[in-house]
């Protein structure tokens, strides 16, 4: 990477950034809703977005038309707690984003390969390009469920992939899991990165100081965003 990708943002705590992000994601919204068109908001799981969740929740906006999905999921019933999409309707389909659809990406089937059809027919099915995708990072450098080692990896991160979401099986994943790819996350008109701590702005850097996307692969984001990249970071 010769230019380091990104437009940090930094905020003097997590309230201040959970208030900025879901304002201007809000804003995202609103302005896609204000063209006719509906809205398409993709999200991350994880421990870090609850606060932003719950900020985005009360935001004043036509929720019925801003479908909600997730940037990827655990393959895991969404009563589990590690269930990125318990996370989502407990934290932010709630008050007024009570309104708001959500598309799953886990089905029925017992796995991701086995549900992947079904998932597949769902994200084509909807509005598109997404409008907003927030990703979070785990402290190996994954984003989505492109994780280092990840047996779908190269799948999941290749720009000329016509596949919409990959299954997706890794060592430190702990569960199956199923991802949007990276060509669907990149071609959201609005991308942001989310993370908090300085464990986590340690990783962002190690991540910009080098190029293989396979050892880290937020750098397939970086690399491949329409434009720098803004990551929303707080200590
Ligand atoms: O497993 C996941 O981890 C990442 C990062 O999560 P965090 O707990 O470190 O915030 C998350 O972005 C992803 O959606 C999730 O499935």
């Amino acid at each position: 990477m010769s230019e380091p990708h990104i437009n940090l943002r930094t905020f003097p705590d997590r309230t201040a950034l959970a208030e900025t992000l879901a304002a201007e994601t809000a804003d995202a919204l609103r302005a896609a809703i204000g063209t006719g068109n509906a809205a398409t908001l993709a999200v991350s799981g994880g421990s870090t977005p609850k606060r932003f969740f719950r900020q985005l929740s009360q935001a004043e906006l036509d929720w019925e038309s801003v479908t909600v999905t997730l940037v990827d999921e655990r393959w895991v019933k969404d009563t589990e707690d590690r269930s990125n999409a318990k996370l989502v309707k407990e934290n932010l389909i709630q008050g007024r984003a009570a309104a708001a659809p959500f598309v799953p990406l886990v089905t029925d089937a017992g796995s991701p390969e086995g549900g992947l059809m079904e998932a597949q027919k769902r994200v084509a099915d909807l509005p598109s390009p997404l409008t907003v995708a927030i990703l979070g990072m785990g402290d190996d450098g994954h984003t989505a469920s492109f994780f280092p080692g990840g047996d779908r990896l190269k799948d999941a991160i290749d720009m000329t992939g016509k596949l919409l979401v990959v299954p997706m099986r890794a060592p430190a994943a702990i569960e199956p899991r199923i991802t949007l790819t990276l060509p669907v996350l990149v071609a959201a008109t609005s991308l942001a990165l989310h993370i908090e701590g300085d464990g986590k702005m340690a990783v962002l850097e190690k991540a910009l100081a080098g190029d293989d996307p396979l050892e880290m692969p937020i750098r397939a984001v970086i690399a491949n965003a329409a434009r720098p990249l803004d990551v929303f970071w707080a200590p």
